[in-house]
């Protein structure tokens, strides 16, 4: 999956000859008909996503389709005049990685491969576990034995995946994915993958979509391997270039201060990562050390006036504890997003006069234990029904 002179390979499309007018109105058609493939959120962009990919070789399960949030505490939280969460827990397997998934497993399916491949903190297995087993395909998985969160492990062994422990993390699993996959016979679909990239660019293109082609100040999202600042950098990119959107958005990529390289790489102006060898934060999503996607990354910071910064595991918490008192919910490494937003605005760098759209990764129940950490526990016994119905009195 590796260029020659070691950089990470990239699909680079040619949309000279493409119609905004025209894209707004098929978009549009797709998305009140819902038919096949295009009812999907991510295929419905097929244009903009894969466009040679032939239609028979589609594996969806109708990710994308996400909500668009409109949500004042949020935006109260942070300090700016307006906040949208862009709900990617929404999707079929509870995060973002479905975007990618459809489209790197879709191209694995059309090359002819039948045994998939991927190391994973938890959602990127749950997400290949889940387009494995509804194509009827081989998956096999390398975790962080210890490092991810419960229900993750269990909802990729549940869709039937093969699980193995790795020595060193998600980090060394990508390595050895990427040098030996091939020569397993296994298609590798980490985000090291060119066409997981070019279907999470989706998230951005379809949130452009409901907001009728004109985007906030800001787009927000929290980084790890840094896939989607990367994906979503390069949408908003091309979605200028062809005339879609007026204006790109700034992008904010946020890191958990004990798992923060890209951000320190940025901070002191250097040119190159220095991986962090122990990456430590209770956001176990986004526990990485050494972020494949960076030049990646980097180059979009670049190319869209972009900034990042690194928050602590406690205002992590304390955002989670908003977007879930909200009625949408989310799992600590989604709402890292939201505490940089918070960060970024307390010390000048967003004003409180601008918007931002802050990218909801995963779903609050993929991670129970942090779950037990910010809701106390009840401690429920049994009441007779005379006793309840005095105490619910007794609180009107
Ligand atoms: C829930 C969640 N949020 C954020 C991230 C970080 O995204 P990226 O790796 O694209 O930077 C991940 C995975 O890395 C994740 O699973
Ligand atoms: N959070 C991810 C880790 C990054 O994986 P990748 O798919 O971007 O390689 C996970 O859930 O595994």
């Amino acid at each position: 999956m590796s260029c020659d002179c070691g950089g990470l390979l990239e699909v680079r499309q040619d949309f000279r000859l493409a119609d905004a007018e025209r894209l707004k109105t098929l978009f549009d058609c797709r998305l009140a008909l819902r038919t096949g493939p295009y009812a999907s959120g991510v295929w419905r962009y097929k244009e903009l996503i894969d466009p040679e990919l032939e239609e028979a070789h589609i594996v969806t399960r109708g990710e994308g389709n996400t909500g668009l949030y409109d949500c004042a505490p949020a935006a109260i939280h942070a300090g700016v005049r307006r906040v949208w969460l862009k709900a990617q827990g929404e999707n079929p397997s509870g995060s973002f990685k479905d975007n990618g998934m459809t489209a790197a497993v879709s191209r694995g399916v059309f090359a002819g491969y039948r045994a998939f491949a991927c190391a994973s903190t938890g959602n990127t297995s749950s997400s290949l576990a889940m387009y494995a087993a509804w194509a009827g395909l081989r998956c096999v998985v390398l975790v962080p034995p210890g490092g991810v969160a419960a229900n993750k492990l269990m909802q990729t062994l549940a869709y039937g995946a093969e699980v193995y422990g790795i020595e060193g993390g998600y980090d060394a699993g990508v390595r050895l994915l990427n040098r030996c996959g091939e020569a397993l016979g296994l298609y590798v679909c980490n985000s090291v993958n060119p066409f997981r990239i070019e279907g999470q660019k989706s998230m951005i293109i379809e949130a452009a979509h409901q907001l009728g082609w004109t985007l906030p100040d800001w787009v927000v999202l929290p980084g790890g391997a840094l896939s989607n600042a990367s994906a979503l950098g390069k949408g908003l990119l091309e979605m200028k270039a062809i005339g879609l959107i007026g204006k790109v958005p700034r992008i904010a990529v946020v890191q958990a201060e004990g798992a923060s390289p890209f951000h320190r790489m940025i901070a002191s102006g250097g040119g190159e990562l220095v991986p962090e060898p122990a990456p430590r934060t209770a956001a176990s999503a986004i526990r990485i050390g050494n972020p494949p996607s960076w030049r990646k990354a980097a180059r979009v910071l670049r190319d869209c006036a972009g900034v990042t910064c690194a928050v602590s595991d406690e205002a992590i918490m304390a955002a989670k504890r908003v977007i879930d008192r909200s009625g949408i919910g989310c799992e600590p490494a989604a709402a890292a997003g939201l505490a940089g937003l918070k960060k970024l605005a307390a010390e000048g760098t967003i004003s409180r006069d601008e918007t931002a759209l802050v990218v909801l990764t995963g779903h609050m129940l993929k991670d129970a234990d942090a779950l037990r950490v910010s809701v106390p526990d009840p401690g429920l016994s049994p009441l007779a029904p005379d006793e309840l119905f005095s105490r619910l009195a007794g609180v009107r």
